[in-house]
């Protein structure tokens, strides 16, 4: 045993190497001794099953494992043997055996044990040095990771994302996903390369990550233990695994999502910095995992609902003016034009509207409608393009309007052509600039807003009169549809009163009746100034108010009372015929609220009205509108 002079000499330098976070640190370590202690070969072994890893060696050449190695193993004490001294060590990342430093005819004499002590010293707080680098450097690149991830809504892409991310942070050749699909008791894990789709699926209890999956705890395994990995994967993948280090999946609220592999650490094997690395990861990768898959989830239910809403709009009808509109429908419906519906009160402007957005790249954006003629108009323009704060008395909070609202979708306007001067040079504005600039504010806010205006008016006479602004009804009118009134599509009464009829009679769960001969024909002569919404209400009556197998004409009498048809015989009204008119208007709107047991939305519709519009009749005529 000699001085602690070259030991000194050596501390100083492992302590330098350790500062300047020299890599790999036991190519230094090896130097160093050597030439502190003036031996001329230094090596670090490893006994790693089946054979001695050599860890580094000075001079780098030497690959020769001496029989002291084996022998201070053993032992578990230094050793000398044939010029060699063998020291045992325990190794830094936790070995199960440790290492073992060899020195090949050292010329200073030293302290084994000094020596084992320094170089354990120097290789730990190397590799906390390194650890902390690289788990700074892990934290860093995970804050950013996860934000990255959050804004992904595609697992597959997300999970090949995260894959490659772990491969680099960890230092391995391959990362997989598995995700848990417990119906089906498989996991499916993704990225798997090679693998047909690019997945790989295997029973729930199947390997490691089986294991994994059932117990919750994190599992590594390296050469040493290779029975623990599953060679059938490896057989269908293609690839050997070496080492692994699998943990699970766990969502914020606990729920099990699936677990995260990491094979072939590609330097040494996976230590416990990797672990709880991992661990780490997962926990950020898992709470993007579930809202990638609840997003998913959402726009799945959110496809049905649209193909269910969509597949409810149907423009019925063979008359060759309706098969004609259809086409033209479906020929503009993905052009993004301006479309301009025209047609009397409840010929169909808004099938018209909602078969035009269905049919578009806008079906899964919204569809809204707002009737021109029903809101008032110092509360219209608020209506369409929201308003600020404060912007008026009742402004308590700020709102978007329709426009923002449809924004990516379609806004049907309906009665345009009672829009007030004010609201047309905003809607210009709206459609010439794509913004909308709240009422009271002074944001431009882009909108991306497919129009469809539908009228009951002549709008170009509104034009001639210099009620309705022509720049605006150009920009409207891109496309005109007109819709023909009911009396003018011939059989389709029929075909349409038959689709009604049997609705309502599935809905009441009873027998679709038939039309007599004569039935038929009072349905093709009446003339329907309610258009499709009268007649359809009308199926609704007959469907409750009649049992009969076959109805006749005199079921259909109702129609008879119209407000086109004389009511014959005297009237039992008096005065001017202003005053007249409102009487008249009182009583019939009374006796449709009465029939339809005080529902005044379905008084509405068989009135050929919108709920808005009776109200608003209503409280011209002086009558009591209180709503439901
Ligand atoms: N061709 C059609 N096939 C099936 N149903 C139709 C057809 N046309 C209209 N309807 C139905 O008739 C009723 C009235 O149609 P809609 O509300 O589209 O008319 P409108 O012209 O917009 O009425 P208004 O001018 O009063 O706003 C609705 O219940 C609609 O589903």
């Amino acid at each position: 045993m000699m001085t602690t002079q070259p030991l000194a000499k050596l501390a100083v330098d492992l302590i330098a190497a350790v500062g300047e976070g020299a890599q790999p640190f036991d190519g230094r370590v090896a130097a160093a001794v050597r030439d502190a202690l003036g031996a001329s070969a230094v090596a670090l072994w490893r006994p790693a099953a089946p054979e001695w890893r050599r860890l580094a060696a000075a001079p780098a050449t030497l690959v020769e494992l001496p029989e002291a190695a084996a022998e201070a193993l053993d032992a578990e004490r230094p050793t000398e043997l044939a010029g060699w001294f063998a020291i045992p060590i325990a190794s830094p990342d936790g070995g199960r055996q440790g290492d073992v430093l060899v020195l090949r005819a050292p010329t200073v004499k030293f302290s084994a044990e000094d020596l084992a002590t320094l170089v354990e010293s120097a290789r730990t707080a190397a590799l906390a040095t390194l650890q902390d680098a690289g788990r700074t450097e892990r934290l860093a690149e995970l804050v950013s990771l996860s934000l990255e991830w959050g804004e992904s809504s595609d697992t597959a892409a997300l999970l090949e994302r995260m894959a490659e991310a772990a491969t680099r942070l960890f230092d391995c050749d391959r990362a997989t996903i598995f995700l848990w699909k417990r119906s089906a008791a498989q996991l499916v894990g993704r990225p798997a390369l090679g693998m047909p789709d690019n997945q790989l699926t295997l029973p729930e209890d199947a390997g490691v990550v089986g294991r994994v999956v059932q117990s919750g705890e994190p599992l590594r395994t390296s050469l040493r233990d290779a029975e623990m990995v599953d060679r059938a994967t490896d057989k269908s993948t293609g690839y050997r695994t070496d080492s692994l280090l699998c943990v699970p999946l766990d969502a914020p609220g606990g729920e099990r999502l699936g677990a995260f592999e990491l094979i072939n650490k590609r330097t040494g094997e996976f230590s416990d910095d990797d672990v709880s690395g991992l661990l780490e990861f997962a926990r950020l990768a898992a709470v993007a995992v579930a809202n990638a898959q609840q997003v998913e989830e959402l726009v799945r239910e959110r496809d049905a609902l649209v193909e269910q809403a969509a597949s409810g709009v149907r423009m019925l009808g063979e008359a060759p003016a309706i098969a004609a509109l259809r086409k033209t429908i479906q020929r503009v419906a993905d052009a993004d034009l301006a479309v301009l519906v025209l047609g009397e009160n409840g010929t169909g402007k808004e099938v018209v509207a909602q078969s035009l957005h269905f049919q578009s790249r806008r079906r899964n954006a919204p569809l809204l409608a707002v009737n021109c003629a029903a809101i008032a108009e110092s509360l219209l323009e608020s209506e369409l393009f929201g308003h600020e704060r404060g912007a008026f008395t009742d402004a308590r909070e700020s709102r978007a309007g329709k426009f923002e609202l449809a924004d990516g979708g379609t806004l049907l306007l309906d009665e345009i052509g009672d829009m007030s001067p004010g609201g047309q040079a905003k809607l210009l504005r709206v459609l010439e600039d794509k913004t909308v600039v709240r009422v009271g504010g002074a944001e431009e806010r882009k909108v991306d807003v497919r129009v469809v205006a539908a009228t009951n008016r002549d709008l170009s006479e509104r034009v001639r009169e210099g009620k309705f602004r022509e720049d605006l009804f150009y920009r409207l009118c891109v496309v005109t549809i007109e819709l023909p009134p009911l009396r003018d599509r011939g059989d389709d009464v029929i075909l349409l009163a038959e689709h009604f009829l049997k609705n309502f009679c599935q809905t009441r769960g009873r027998k679709a009746p038939k039309f007599s001969a004569a039935a038929k024909r009072k349905l093709t002569t009446h003339n329907w100034p309610g258009n499709i919404r009268e007649l359809r209400n009308l199926m609704e009556r007959v469907a409750y108010l009649t049992d009969e197998a076959t109805i006749d004409a005199d079921e259909l009498s109702i129609i008879d009372r119209g407000p086109t048809r004389g009511a014959g015989g005297e009237l039992a009204i008096e005065g001017e015929l202003t005053e007249a008119t409102y009487e008249f208007q009182r009583r019939y709107i009374n006796q449709a609220v009465e029939r339809a047991r005080g529902n005044v939305a379905a008084a509405a519709r068989s009135l050929g009205l919108h709920r808005s519009n009776l109200y608003r009749k209503m409280g011209q005529l002086g009558m009591d509108s209180e709503k439901e």
